[in-house]
């Protein structure tokens, strides 16, 4: 009868004049059968696998890729969860410095999505964010207490951050309007110490760049991948689901016959600090000097033309609405002291009359070392008449039409455009008058005549009752005048029209905060999806049995050990059985054979056994 017969010399078919299967026999025959199955079971799961992987990230058709995983923002962040990534940023603005922590998921590998970057949120599912006053630049005379000041930020967000995670979380120190109004030695007095400081605390990805003042520009384009990042106005998914209208795109290089491409529309943005004021908003148009455009490609590969953007950008330092407030009492004091009668000394001055104050609210306004007495007359109407040379509109335009300061902006289409207010827009809105969203003009001049005109002792009693829990009390003093700066700045700035319906003062979008900091990581972090889609690159080239990262099959690796060592302890059985017969033959010089299979090593031991018995 034919019979198959394991030796460690190979497979063997024999006969045999009975059937006499061994039991190490079959049990071999069995483990190394299921062992090849199992090979090939899981390496044809795994191909496909791997075959789908690549199918989603690089060959599905651009409208139908959705984001791989969204991160909830009704639910604490995982941190358990070792896919995260984290980034940290902190924003030193002339008011304050706040950080943010912010955590990505694992990028897709789809070379067409952006990192889908949110805010961490803690498990009392509150973002995880932190401010501290006064503003860094409050240190331009004292440098080396910089990094003292910074640290409990950055304690805040590494007690946050999982500790293993500290090395590959990038860390950003952007300072803004307040810095940028220091000299150039405070500046770098203030950088060097952060940056020599910090990273002896703290083990967070923190390269010479990471530490810097930026330009108003690089606020104003942060604030704007911010909010369109947010709205979704990157995405390349379904448009008549989303509603979102289509802008058509003119593609560097293209023949008159290829498609044309379309993307959706963005939104412009303006974001009024407490130094500085930004405007930023896509343009088509190339025929606008260099430092009023900001080119950039937001796509982690060179080649990407969806992300690659041409914004209108500009920057007005000294027009946001406390650096406004101050030039407004230094034009007040300079005015009264120009008008009063000679020969009046200053200490004698009546109380200097503020239609941009509530009524009878009284304030004091240092200036030169002097200081001046301030009465309010509540006045919203002429509050912004008042305050009208501080736009400096008539600073000659270079190039028609013109904004504030003499500063080209282009024209903007009102019929289709859609703009969003950051930062004062917000504040100014929504923490006492209560309308923040979707601006009127109308509506907003109501509330804010009939603030101005409210006396301050209602006002204060207001305060006190806490009846605006979101205003605190420079918020409440400064209402009137921030009002009045805001749309000052709106309408006869920006030359808004009163009756446009598309402005929006924003804080969140979907529950989201929305900051520039977000597009700063955006567009800092760009680079980083790279490794994963080299990673599916290399699968594509690479079939598993053929790559290294075979070693990271777990199943795999433990059938092959188990096959191995299975192999092994059969060579060494049969070894050890050879080793007794050749012992028990030696003792017969006249016997000769020659034995592969255990058939022959069973009858040697017969024989053996018959001879010595
Ligand atoms: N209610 C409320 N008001 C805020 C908050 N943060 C800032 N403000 C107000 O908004 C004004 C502007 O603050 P920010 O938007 O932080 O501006 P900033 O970063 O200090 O200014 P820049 O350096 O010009 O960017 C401040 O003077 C505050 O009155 C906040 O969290 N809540």
């Amino acid at each position: 009868m034919a019979r198959i017969s394991l030796s460690c010399r190979g497979w063997q078919l024999s006969c045999a004049p009975h059937i006499n299967w061994g039991s190490s026999k079959v049990l071999a025959t069995c483990v190394i059968s299921i062992a090849l199955l199992c090979i090939i079971v899981v390496t044809v799961i795994e191909t496909r696998r791997i075959q789908n992987e690549i199918n989603t990230a690089d060959a599905s058709p651009r409208h139908l890729r959705v984001p791989r995983k969204k991160l909830s923002i009704t639910e604490p962040t995982d941190v358990n969860d070792m896919d995260l990534h984290y980034g940290v940023v902190i924003d030193c603005g002339s008011s304050g410095s706040r950080v943010y922590v912010y955590v990505w998921p694992k990028h897709s590998g789809n070379s067409n999505e952006l990192l889908q970057i949110e805010q961490m949120i803690d498990k009392d599912l509150k973002p995880v964010s932190k401010k501290i006053e006064p503003g860094l630049s409050t240190y331009g005379d004292k440098a080396s207490e910089a990094s003292e000041y910074i640290r409990p930020l950055l304690k805040y967000a590494a007690d946050h951050i999982p500790s293993s995670k500290h090395k590959e979380t990038p860390l950003y120190i952007l300072a803004t309007a307040g810095m940028r109004m220091l000299t150039e030695s405070q500046q770098t007095a203030i950088l060097s110490d952060l940056r020599v400081d910090l990273p002896m605390y703290f083990d967070f990805l923190f390269g010479e760049n990471h530490v810097e003042v930026i330009t108003g520009k690089q606020e104003g384009v942060y604030a704007w991948i911010a909010m369109n990042f947010a709205l979704g106005r990157f995405d390349h998914n379904e448009d008549e689901v989303s509603g979102t209208p289509l802008s058509k795109m003119e593609l560097p290089n293209e023949g008159s016959s290829s498609k044309p491409h379309y993307r959706k529309r963005t939104v412009g943005i303006i974001d009024m600090g407490g130094g500085s004021v930004q405007i930023a908003f896509e343009v088509e148009r190339s025929d606008i000097s260099k430092s009023l455009l900001a080119e950039f490609n937001l796509g982690c590969q060179d080649s990407d033309i969806d992300h690659t953007y041409r914004v209108y950008v500009t920057t007005f330092l000294g027009y946001g609405a406390n650096a406004a407030r101050s030039r407004y009492e230094k034009m007040l004091v300079n005015n009264t002291v120009f008008y009063s009668p000679t020969g009046m000394g200053e200490s004698e001055l009546p109380p200097i009359k503020d239609p941009c104050l509530p009524e009878e609210m009284e304030d004091t306004v240092s200036f030169k070392n002097k200081d001046y007495k301030i009465y309010g007359t509540g006045n919203y109407l002429k509050c912004k008449l008042n305050m009208h040379k501080l736009l400096n509109t008539s600073v000659p335009c270079q190039k028609e039409p013109c904004s504030l300061n003499g500063v080209h902006q282009p024209d903007i289409n009102y019929h289709y455009s859609e703009f969003y207010g950051f930062s004062e827009f917000w504040y100014t809105m929504e923490d006492v008058f209560r309308i923040g969203g979707k601006y009127n003009f109308d509506q907003f001049e109501h509330k804010a005549k009939e603030y101005c005109a409210s006396k301050w002792s209602t006002l204060e009693d207001w305060f006190n009752k806490k009846l605006y829990p979101k205003a605190d009390q420079h918020r409440f003093k400064y209402q009137c005048f921030k009002s009045s700066w805001m749309s000052k700045v709106l309408h006869d700035g920006f030359k808004f029209p009163h009756e446009y319906n598309s402005f929006t003062s924003a804080s969140l979008v979907d529950g989201k905060e929305v900051q520039w900091t977000l597009g700063a990581l955006l567009y800092r972090t760009r680079y980083y999806p790279l490794r994963e889609i080299q990673q599916l690159e290399f699968q594509r080239y690479h079939p598993p049995w053929h790559r290294s990262s075979i070693l990271d099959n777990h199943i795999l690796l433990v059938i092959i050990v188990f096959i191995i060592l299975a192999i092994i302890g059969l060579y060494i059985r049969r070894m050890r059985k050879l080793a007794v017969i050749r012992a028990g033959l030696s003792r017969v010089p006249s016997m000769s054979y020659f034995m592969v299979g255990e058939d022959q090593m069973e009858q040697g031991i017969k024989i053996e056994r018959t001879m010595y018995s």
